[in-house]
């Protein structure tokens, strides 16, 4: 079957790709993902400077998932706009470059050398870091993202997207999709990052399991599926001029049919990613593919965004 897509115009080969912050912090971990089977790639948030991020243990898998705090570990956002000057978009697979500014100055700064480069790569500028601590994150304070987008939004000129945190209440998918909707160059939500501040404990040790921000970390994998496909399907109802990247719990070809159906455009892929590495995207291709050809669909646009309600 056919896994191809697009994002806003540009064309993936497959619907695949890492979740910024897994597998793509440095060079060498980005250069095995343009090596593999994914569709494309993203690079870990950057922040104006460098950053060693928070103190180990900081990620850990639990039972139907991971809990991190890894506290915006990068290379700062220079080594990414170096990458992106080198890399060869004459690839098959498309570049993505996430920003995830501390204030809204450093976001400012960092779009403005990323629109000076002029370069193809697209740009997800992440709203949504649990683990900087003293930092709510936007993608909560419904305002501030809008001032944020009224900002960002007019300096990047060509289509963007915003990397979002799970919402879990009606009026908010409502709120967040009517700032949304205000910006025509938001072209792409993706949702969603982790749920933030789960608590994970070791019941022989009555011990927290990672040791930033006393063992509060962000949720992902398995556990957090359904939400992630609420949050999928919530802003494609309410955006259909906007596309969104489904990314919560995908560890199979099943659940990445699950986010396309709930009107996934492309998938995104963290957790299952970071344990199993890169060859993870040859297994979802082909199990993605067979889903489809039993199920007689021969593109994405056959069935995406096609769930039946009862
Ligand atoms: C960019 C920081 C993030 C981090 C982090 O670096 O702690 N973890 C997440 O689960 N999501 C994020 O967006």
């Amino acid at each position: 079957a056919d896994l191809s897509t697009n994002i806003a115009g540009v064309p993936l080969p497959n619907v695949f790709f890492n979740a910024s912050g897994v597998w793509c912090q440095h060079e060498h971990e980005l250069q095995a993902l343009l090596e593999s089977q994914s569709g494309s790639l993203i690079t870990k948030s950057a922040t104006f400077e460098p950053r060693e991020g928070n103190p180990s243990p900081r990620y850990l898998p639990i039972p139907n998932g991971s809990i991190n705090s890894m506290g915006l570990p990068n290379e700062g956002y220079e080594y990414y706009l170096n990458y992106a000057r080198k890399f060869d978009y004459s690839h098959t697979k498309p570049l993505f470059i996430s920003l995830s500014g501390l204030s809204l100055a450093d976001n400012v700064k960092m779009v403005e050398a990323f629109v000076a480069a002029d370069l193809p790569c697209m740009l997800e500028i992440n709203f949504s870091c649990p683990n900087v601590p003293g930092k709510p994150q936007l993608g909560y304070d419904i305002e501030a993202m809008d001032n944020a987008l009224a900002t960002l939004a007019p300096l990047v000129k060509k289509p963007f997207g915003i990397k979002l945190p799970p919402y879990f209440d009606i009026a908010h998918f409502d709120q967040v999709a009517g700032v949304c909707q205000k910006y025509d160059n938001l072209a792409f939500l993706t949702c969603v990052n982790s749920v933030g501040n789960g608590l994970a404990i070791d019941f022989e040790t009555e011990t927290a399991l990672i040791k930033p921000k006393d063992g509060f970390g962000g949720l992902g994998g398995a556990m957090i599926l359904n939400t992630a496909l609420a949050n999928v399907n919530a802003f494609h109802r309410r955006l259909p001029g906007k596309q969104v990247i489904g990314v919560g719990g995908v560890t199979s070809g099943k659940e990445a049919f699950l986010h396309i159906l709930a009107g996934a455009s492309a998938v995104q892929i963290g957790t299952q990613l970071k344990e199993e590495g890169p060859a993870l995207f040859e297994r979802l291709n082909k199990e993605l593919s067979d889903i489809m050809m039993a199920k007689g669909y021969n593109s994405i646009e056959d069935f995406r965004g096609k769930v039946k309600t009862l």
